[in-house]
């Protein structure tokens, strides 16, 4: 289950955008980290943000912060330049390296937290976390495990009372109970308070049910954006028996983003040009992590800016060439076989929505 916040925290109903990138890039020297990046985050959403190591998602977070400034294009964080002292106050960045000062003990760390964020600062929340992470207070944080200067870092974060909170990895190096406990710090967060997250993550399986929002980078490139309900609805996942290794025609004529074949069956995630036509195979609705892995195994397949992440501002100009959004398609996808948005599959007699998960097996891509 995905989080549904309540309109009025979340800024759903508002419209509110809490970051909007046009034509974004980064170079360092003359190599691009990020490129042509344009995108719209509506406020108060939890956005997961993917991609294979260098695909320049810390450059991105680095330029939302305003830690980085950007070699093209433009950001801005509610309207506002993000090294603005006002934005900045408003946004905390957790960057990857989790920086501390090493020879200051846990509780002086938090001191200096309040001391930094004066008429932000959250005391109560900052004790709960460290507490709960079992991180001592009278240790320097250079003797931490690798978890519990997560914790703490993650502590200093949330108990800025962010408005927009940038998450660079930050569950990598927690415990299971540890990763538990800051998805729900998350979406508690999210919820209360109608804060804006962003969150790197490889923990593909842990995302679903804790964002709402997706954004896929590759190559320094957007290859995904938007609302994770949008742009899972415009895929399916197509499993049957093959008798040759072309795929079915029917199933051919949608983009095919990748297909997985074990022995004499296949598993295909397409991008639907319309309905998936009734055969022998079975139409299910893909997982986040089942869309996530094939996007990222097919580092080729076109890109695709659902129309929840279209910046709404009029500065941008749709660019020839660039084809966002689902062309021909409602929000949430064609009508499937059950006849309802998104496709989902009925098995005879069975529950709507029931699947089968063994999409597995190696084979060729398609
Ligand atoms: N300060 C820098 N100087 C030179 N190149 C850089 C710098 N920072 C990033 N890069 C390059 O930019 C590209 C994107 O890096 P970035 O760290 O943003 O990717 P990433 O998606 O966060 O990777 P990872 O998941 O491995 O952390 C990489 O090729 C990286 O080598």
């Amino acid at each position: 289950m995905r989080p549904t916040g309540t309109d009025e925290v979340t800024g759903r109903a508002s419209g509110r955008t809490a970051i909007e990138a046009i034509g974004l890039g980064r170079r360092y020297r003359r190599r691009w980290a990020l490129r042509d990046c344009t995108f719209r985050l509506p406020a108060g959403r939890i956005c997961a943000l993917v991609g294979p190591g260098g695909a320049g998602k810390s450059t991105l977070l680095s330029l939302v912060s305003g830690l980085t400034r950007p070699s093209e294009g433009t950001v801005r964080i509610g309207g506002e330049a993000p090294a603005g002292a006002a934005v900045r106050a408003r946004t905390a960045h957790l960057a990857q390296g989790k920086p501390l000062y090493p020879r200051l003990t846990v509780a002086e760390t938090l001191r200096l937290g309040r001391e930094l964020n004066p008429g932000r600062w959250n005391a109560r929340c900052a004790e709960r976390i460290v507490r709960e992470g079992r991180v001592p207070l009278d240790v320097r944080t250079g003797a931490l495990s690798g978890g519990q200067r997560t914790c703490l870092a993650l502590a200093l974060a949330f108990a800025k009372s962010p408005e927009l909170l940038l998450l660079d990895e930050p569950l990598a190096g927690l415990d299971p109970l540890g990763r538990h406990r800051t998805t729900a710090l998350l979406l508690a967060q999210a919820a209360e308070h109608g804060t804006t997250v962003v969150l790197s993550s490889d923990l593909l399986a842990e995302l679903d049910g804790v964002c709402d929002y997706l954004l896929v980078l590759g190559g320094g490139r957007v290859r995904l954006a938007g609302e994770i309900d949008d742009v899972i609805g415009a895929h399916a996942l197509v499993m049957g028996a093959h008798r040759d290794t072309a795929l079915p025609p029917a199933i051919a004529a949608h983009t095919v983003i990748e297909t997985q074949t074990s022995g004499r069956r296949f598993a295909a995630v397409v991008r639907r040009q319309g309905p998936v036509a009734a055969g022998p195979w079975e139409t299910v609705e893909p997982s986040l992590e089942e869309l996530l892995l094939a996007y990222l195994r097919a580092p080729d397949a076109p890109a695709l800016i659902a129309p929840s992440a279209e910046p709404v501002s009029a500065r941008w100009r749709r660019r020839p060439g660039n084809k966002p959004g689902i062309p021909g398609m409602p929000r949430n996808g064609p009508p499937g076989p059950s006849g309802r948005p998104g496709g989902r599959y009925s098995p005879p007699g069975g529950a709507a929505g029931t699947r089968h998960d063994h999409h597995s097996g190696k084979g060729a891509a398609a």
